[in-house]
């Protein structure tokens, strides 16, 4: 009699982990920003480290190293988005949202640029092969281990000459980009690092006189997960004419998107 009821029970239960498994899980890994990034960026990445006695970002330079050819930063590009589509997700800016990142680069064609976030070059080289001869692409990012895969990367890319890649965290590089580097201003800047710094940051730039009229700031992520207060002062500040680029968070179908925000003085 307990038998059946059991043998059900134990049924019902494995429909019940197979449907978890095979279907919700993933579908709210695919379009849940929020559980996409606890599911990738914790749980998975910290299982993988584990397991591998490796790194994310050790990982990646090995796709970087065996799929991608010397020089060509179209393939570190391809090698590292099939990286995280088919083996690991991983925060870079990413293919969808690289295409308008590439778009507003071309448009402004900028001399002097800055990106704030580098983690491992992704972006980077997606900024640094579009900029004309004799332009620099300054890049900062404050965890050494990322900086370093960052190097491998954009050399592998053949792009170090124009890149000067800064281990430190931005509050305290931002005061000393004039001296240090000789800039007068950016004519754009991609703002890619922890969300709650974006307004301080945004505000530390205006104060040190790194915009001119004309710079503009692209800023990732403004939807997943989000940077509230920055959108806020950005949208509506007489300083700035300000757009939004609605996209998805890298490698999901997630809302998130780019705001593109004009200095106007
Ligand atoms: C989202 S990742 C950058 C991704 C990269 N832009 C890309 O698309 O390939 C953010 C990076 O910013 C770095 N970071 C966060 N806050 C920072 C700060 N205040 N100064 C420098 N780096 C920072 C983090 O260590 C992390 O590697
Ligand atoms: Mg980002």
């Amino acid at each position: 009699m307990l038998l059946p009821v059991l043998c059900g029970g134990c049924a019902a239960l494995a429909a019940v982990l197979y449907a978890l498994y095979c279907w919700i899980i993933p579908a709210l890994v695919q379009y849940n920003g929020t559980v996409a990034l606890l599911w990738h960026d914790v749980f998975v990445e910290r299982m993988l480290d584990t397991f591998t006695r490796s790194t994310r970002p050790q990982r990646m330079l090995k796709a970087v190293q065996k799929n991608a050819t010397r020089g060509d930063p179209l393939s570190v590009i391809s090698a590292i988005d099939r990286f995280c589509r088919h083996s690991e997700w991983a925060m870079n800016v990413g293919d969808e949202k690289g295409t308008i990142l590439d778009s507003v680069v071309s448009e402004v064609n900028p001399a002097m640029a800055l990106e704030l976030g580098t983690y491992c070059g992704y972006s980077t080289v997606r900024i640094a092969r579009l900029l004309p001869p004799g332009a620099r692409l300054v890049t900062l990012e404050f965890n050494g281990d990322y900086a370093a895969i960052a190097r491998q990367v954009i050399e592998w890319a053949g792009l170090e000459d124009m890149v000067q890649l800064v281990e430190g965290a931005s509050g305290d590089w931002i005061p000393r980009m004039k001296e240090h580097f000789g800039v007068k201003t950016f004519d754009f800047i991609f703002l890619d690092h922890w969300k709650d710094r974006y307004l301080p940051d945004i505000k530390l730039l205006e104060e040190c006189g790194l915009l001119r009229k004309g710079t503009v700031v692209l800023a990732d992520n403004v939807i997943c997960p989000g940077t509230p207060d920055y959108l806020e002062y950005i949208r509506n500040s007489p300083s700035y004419e300000s757009n939004y680029f609605r996209s998805h968070l890298e490698y999901t179908k997630a809302e998130d998107g780019l705001e593109k925000s004009v200095y106007v003085g």
